[in-house]
């Protein structure tokens, strides 16, 4: 009698798992088809998400992109043949239809020829273009890169720093005319957060032109149509709340020389300068000291007191100091400006092979918001040295190739910095050169309290192609993804028990390292000449006026604007523009999760064991 049951039971369970495993593919058909419709910046934005390559043909891309969504590469490769199959093939001539054969050869090189003749008079039409504007361009890579060029306008609206530690946005200058004559194509596209370099090459034949493109995603992106105040209002003018309120803002300006750095840091300084007198004006016991130094080959000068040379010291608590650092007070915005002025005009600058006037040395602008001896935030804004390659520096003399040596140094020894900080590891480098030693406070304050932006620059000239390049992989290595995506996959292995214990135990920690963290802060405020006042002890936040709601309008008038115009018949979309992701690639990567995550869930909740071991 119980042999019966059991085969009963087997039965039953084989019905189960065939059940199961047709609920399981219909599943994963319908994910397939959704990835199959995704155009090629969408599956690069979803593979970014997933923190995967975006190498390779989009066919490559779609492939990579179903694997790791859980579809078999197999069922992948079958999904294309599946589309195509409702294709008609038109039917084979019989064997031996020699004249079909000819007819159908003959009509293959007529169409060769029309195409041949249709890129000769495209060609020649931009050529005379050309002419008329004085470009002196080679048309043939003008024209492939015009055909991969990213679609104009955004595809996201660009993201507030308010929520984000570490925010790194990348500015394209506009192509200047004389480099057009000198030959110079506009080799980037830009699409926030999307931006794309067509690097020009030529394949190993020597002949044959061809146009690689490199896509890179970022938080925010900026074109050369958008100004310096576009950058400022979603970057730094979100932040003024925090400087009031124990923040330390930190802005970096990084890039090749000529890349459009010191443009950019001025534009905002100048904005910066407007805002925080706003501010202080509000609340007239604020007051705002500034300082200006600069890094040159390993040591520091004074830009507000004739550069006089400054020494880096560490003090018994561990503080950085900066001895005989001069602190000005500014009265009004003017008086600031000012002096950011003047300080940038005594700026060392030497001509290089790649920059007449290129800045040699790190400029480091601290302003400083006090309240009475109290400081209630400090804003720095620096303009690194332009990043050049060894290899740029060749035809150098010996002193400008040590400056440059000395320039990558601190620009590796920052990067790694910013990293160990975006990844919360306890451990920074601050120690590895100057730059990072004065910027100690930027990467060590409560996290709460610190926000890095960090403003890569790129130049549009094709012949930068490769300095683009290597200014857009930097900014790209400096945010840790691997380690969110790593966080992901462990929290879709762990079970809902788990996961509940896991926040039991993180809540009790928190509570504790807050506890830490008053007591350190405590302490070190104490150490710190009691500089803090009552405000921050009790950690609440400061209620600004008006200027923020202000600012916040500003914004919307601004997307608004942007919005507006991109609609107008100057900017008019282009049909075949992908679909813009509204969330944002973490969101996107949960939303996908979750599918998996309900499914397996009603299974639990449906079956018993037999069920589970189906699930796992
Ligand atoms: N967005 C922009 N719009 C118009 N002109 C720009 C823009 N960005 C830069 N420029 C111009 O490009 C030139 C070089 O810019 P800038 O001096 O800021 O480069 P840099 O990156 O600071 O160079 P370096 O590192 O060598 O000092 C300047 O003449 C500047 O006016």
């Amino acid at each position: 009698m119980q042999q019966p049951k059991q085969q009963q039971l087997s039965v039953q369970a084989q019905k189960e798992r065939d059940r199961l495993k047709a609920q399981r593919e219909g599943q994963l058909n319908k994910k397939e088809q959704a990835l199959n419709k995704l155009s090629d910046e969408e599956v690069v934005v979803q593979l970014k998400a997933k923190g995967l390559g975006v190498y390779g043909t989009k066919q490559e891309k779609l492939d990579r992109l179903k694997k790791a969504n859980g579809i078999e590469v197999s069922k992948c490769e079958s999904a294309p043949q599946q589309q195509q199959a409702p294709i008609q093939q038109p039917p084979q001539p019989p064997k031996g239809s020699v004249v079909d054969n000819i007819k159908k050869m003959e009509q293959q090189r007529e169409e060769r020829r029309k195409n041949m003749q249709e890129m000769k008079r495209e060609k020649a039409e931009r050529e005379e273009y050309n002419q008329i504007l004085g470009k002196n361009v080679d048309v043939e890579f003008e024209l492939m890169i015009d055909k991969s060029r990213l679609k104009g306008g955004l595809i996201q609206e660009h993201q507030t720093t308010q929520n984000i530690k570490l925010c790194v946005c990348v500015r394209k200058r506009p192509i200047f005319k004389k480099e057009e004559v000198a030959g110079e194509i506009d080799a980037i596209s830009c699409a926030n957060p999307m931006i794309r370099v067509h690097e020009s090459k030529l394949k190993v034949d020597g002949i044959t032109k061809y146009v690689e493109n490199h896509d890179f995603q970022f938080d925010n992106t900026f074109s050369e149509v958008e100004q310096g105040k576009d950058i400022y209002d979603v970057s730094l003018a979100p932040l003024m709340e925090l400087l009031v309120n124990q923040g330390v803002v930190t802005c970096f300006a990084y890039g090749q020389t000529g890349s459009g750095k010191t443009y950019t840091m001025k534009s905002i300084q100048e904005l910066l300068a407007i805002d925080l007198y706003k501010l202080i004006n509000a609340s007239p016991s604020f007051k705002i000291v500034v300082s200006f130094f600069e890094i040159y080959g390993g040591k520091c000068y004074d830009l507000l007191n004739n550069k006089a040379p400054l020494q880096i010291l560490e003090d018994k608590n561990n503080n950085i100091q900066v001895q005989g650092l001069i602190e000005r007070p500014c009265e009004s915005e003017n008086e600031l400006f000012q002096l950011m002025e003047l300080a940038n005009s005594v700026r060392t600058t030497h001509a290089t092979v790649a920059n007449d006037t290129s800045s040699r040395s790190h400029s480091i602008c601290q302003i400083m918001i006090r309240q009475g001896y109290a400081d209630m935030g400090k804003l720095i804004l620096v303009d690194l040295a332009g990043s050049e390659r060894a290899q740029d520096t060749q035809s150098n003399n010996r002193q400008r190739r040590l400056e440059g040596a000395e320039i990558n140094k601190s620009l590796l020894a920052l990067k790694e910095c910013i990293r160990a900080m975006d990844s919360g590891q306890g451990h920074v480098p601050f120690r590895a050169s100057k730059l990072t030693l004065v910027l100690r406070d930027s990467f060590t304050a409560k996290s709460n309290k610190s926000r890095i932006i960090m403003i890569a620059c790129i130049s549009p000239g094709s012949s930068s192609a490769d300095h683009s390049l290597n200014t857009l992989r930097y900014a790209d290595r400096l945010k840790d993804k691997s380690n969110q995506a790593k966080v992901q996959l462990e929290e879709r292995e762990v079970s809902n028990e788990e996961l509940l214990y896991r926040q039991q135990q993180q809540n009790g920690y928190d509570n504790k390292s807050q506890e830490n963290n008053n007591n350190y802060n405590n302490n070190n405020n104490n150490n710190n000449n009691n500089k803090l006042s009552q405000q921050d002890k009790q950690n609440t936040p400061l209620q600004l006026p008006k200027i923020n709601d202000a600012r916040n309008q500003n914004n919307q008038n601004a997307v608004n604007l942007k919005k507006n115009q991109s609609q107008g018949p100057d900017k008019e979309k282009p049909k075949s523009q992908p679909v813009p992701p509204k969330q944002s690639k973490r969101i996107n990567s949960v939303q996908e999760d979750s599918d998996d995550e309900v499914a397996a869930e009603e299974l639990v909740n449906k079956k018993n064991g037999q069920v589970k071991e189906d699930v796992r």
